[in-house]
């Protein structure tokens, strides 16, 4: 779908990673959420997300992450409720992780590190046509966070983490079916921060309303070392590199406040 098929055109290579401000970029993304500074707002209400499995096309290695996309055509598999306003639909996910469960995560709460995060993509069709369309704009996307920790086996991720040897190179597509993503939600969606942010990679474009659980999920150690397998390389390239460590370091907060669904 066109909403992920530019994600490889945006990236530069991990160099961009630093603390590269966006020319007048006052709200970027990941920060660090500082718990006990996030006000609670009664007014926010719980998540609602509807998804098709249907809807699910397929998994590719963009040559940052690997990314689950979505038919993002209709109004089949959307989100709405919690601080948005419209209702948006899912157009992809895809995860950041570092090379040792130590770290990984792009947002951190209270400082604190996870080994993996996963981002639920999804933009505003409500008010835009085209993804391209939204990401440009203050409301267009809302992006899903969630920690993932080191723990027992997630049955429902294995059918991905199956399908990640397949794509192992930059570049590399294979058709993916029939995967539900509410399954990778915690149980609890109703806790959660949220603030207003950007894309975490180029063009960094300002345009997320980022909504973090604060309830984790979790996955076995195994099952992160496969995503670790993945090259950022693609297979003529001869010099392979493995795809660690794709994640942005946090950003200066800029006056933003992080509102909480929870006391
Ligand atoms: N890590 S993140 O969730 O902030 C994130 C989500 C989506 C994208 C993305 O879709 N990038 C491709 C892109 C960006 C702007 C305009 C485009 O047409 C495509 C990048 C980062
Ligand atoms: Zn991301």
């Amino acid at each position: 779908t066109a909403c992920s098929s530019k994600y490889v055109l945006s990236q530069m290579h991990p160099m961009w990673q630093g603390p590269l401000a966006v020319p007048g970029g006052d709200r970027q993304s990941p920060i660090d959420i500082v718990v006990r500074k996030s006000v609670f707002d009664s007014k926010l209400k719980p998540l609602e997300t509807e998804y098709d499995p249907q809807t699910c096309q397929q998994i590719w290695n963009n040559g940052y992450s690997f990314l689950v996309e979505y038919d993002d055509t209709t109004d089949k598999s959307t989100l709405k409720g919690g601080p948005l306003q419209d209702r948006f639909r899912l157009c992809q996910f895809h995860f950041h992780w570092g090379e040792s469960n130590s770290w990984g995560s792009e947002h951190t709460v209270d400082r604190r590190l996870f080994p993996a995060e996963l981002h639920l993509v999804h933009w505003n069709s409500d008010k835009y046509s085209l993804f391209e369309e939204a990401v440009m704009e203050d409301n267009g996307l809302a992006v899903i966070g969630v920690f993932l920790k080191v723990g027992k086996r997630h049955e429902g991720l294995q059918k991905l983490v199956d399908a990640l040897p397949a794509i192992r190179h930059k570049g590399s597509v294979v058709e993916f079916t029939l995967f539900d993503p509410g399954c990778l939600l915690p149980a609890n969606t109703d806790d959660y921060w949220t603030y207003h942010g950007s894309l975490t990679t180029p063009p960094l474009t300002e345009s997320v309303t980022w909504i973090v659980m604060k309830q984790h999920i979790e996955v076995s150690h195994d099952q992160l070392a496969v995503f670790r397998s993945l090259l950022f390389t693609s297979a003529e390239e001869e010099v392979q590199k493995s795809m660690v460590n794709n994640f942005r370091v946090q950003q200066p907060l800029r006056g933003r406040t992080v509102r909480s669904s929870f006391t």
